[in-house]
């Protein structure tokens, strides 16, 4: 059984992915640790994200690189979502979520648009979301456990500039697949999102 989860920045996607990895014993995938990874090395190199070139050149990085913390900082996210308006950026992290997407067995996988590109096919397909008020909350929190020393405002700002960006480009852009069940997490706790969750897998893996 194939799993996509797809939903805007801090909605409680990958939460509920790892969740649904773990109830179902797949292996799971956050594809926006591989734009994030493209990102923290162009960054590194002192490249420009905004520059097609220079983020595919970042494409090649080590796979060490998808397990290093400093790839969920709040910068390295903004980064993301420039890199990966690129088409060829996009096209060079294509195959190996399909691979793992494909895998013997089944696969969740979590990102923008994995039930509209990556996993058209998949059985399961959910679109997460919250209120962006909500979703600047839970990251401000993360951010702020994290050490960082950023406003409530200047989150809320990020979260809705990321989601214009991610929504707007014309490659892939984020959006609900037309057989996706919607997951709005505003005002759940995590394990009743995660409960939804695994509720709505049941309906729909019998579906058909
Ligand atoms: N239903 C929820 N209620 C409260 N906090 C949540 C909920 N779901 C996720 N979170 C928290 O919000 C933050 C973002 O969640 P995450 O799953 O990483 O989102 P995404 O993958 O969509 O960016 C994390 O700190 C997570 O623990
Ligand atoms: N399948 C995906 C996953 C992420 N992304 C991009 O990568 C950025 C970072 O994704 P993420 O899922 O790690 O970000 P958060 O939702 O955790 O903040 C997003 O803003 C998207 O622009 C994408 O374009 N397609």
């Amino acid at each position: 059984m194939i799993i996509a989860v797809d939903g805007p920045a801090a909605s409680g996607k990958g939460t509920i992915a790892r969740a649904l990895a773990r109830h179902y014993g797949l292996p799971h995938l956050d594809t926006g640790l591989l734009y994030r990874a493209v990102a923290a090395t162009v960054l590194r190199e002192g490249l420009d994200p905004a520059v097609e070139a220079d983020a595919v050149a970042a494409c090649g990085f080590p796979d060490a690189l998808l397990d290093d913390p400093s790839l969920r900082t709040d910068e390295v996210g903004k980064a993301a979502s420039v890199v990966s308006a690129h088409p060829l950026v996009r096209a060079a992290l294509l195959q190996r979520q399909r691979r793992f997407a494909q895998q013997p067995g089944g696969a969740v996988l979590d990102g923008r648009d994995i039930g509209t590109v990556i996993a058209p096919d998949a059985q399961v397909k959910l679109f997460v979301k919250a209120t962006p008020t909500i979703r600047a909350q839970r990251r401000h929190l993360e951010l702020r456990k994290q050490g960082a020393n950023v406003s409530l405002d200047k989150v809320l700002a990020d979260i809705r500039a990321r989601d214009e960006r991610d929504s707007q480009r014309s490659t892939a852009p984020m959006r609900q697949a037309e057989d996706a069940a919607v997951l709005d997490t505003s005002f759940l706790s995590i394990d009743a999102a995660i409960q939804r969750a695994v509720a709505l897998v049941e309906e729909r893996s019998h579906d058909g």
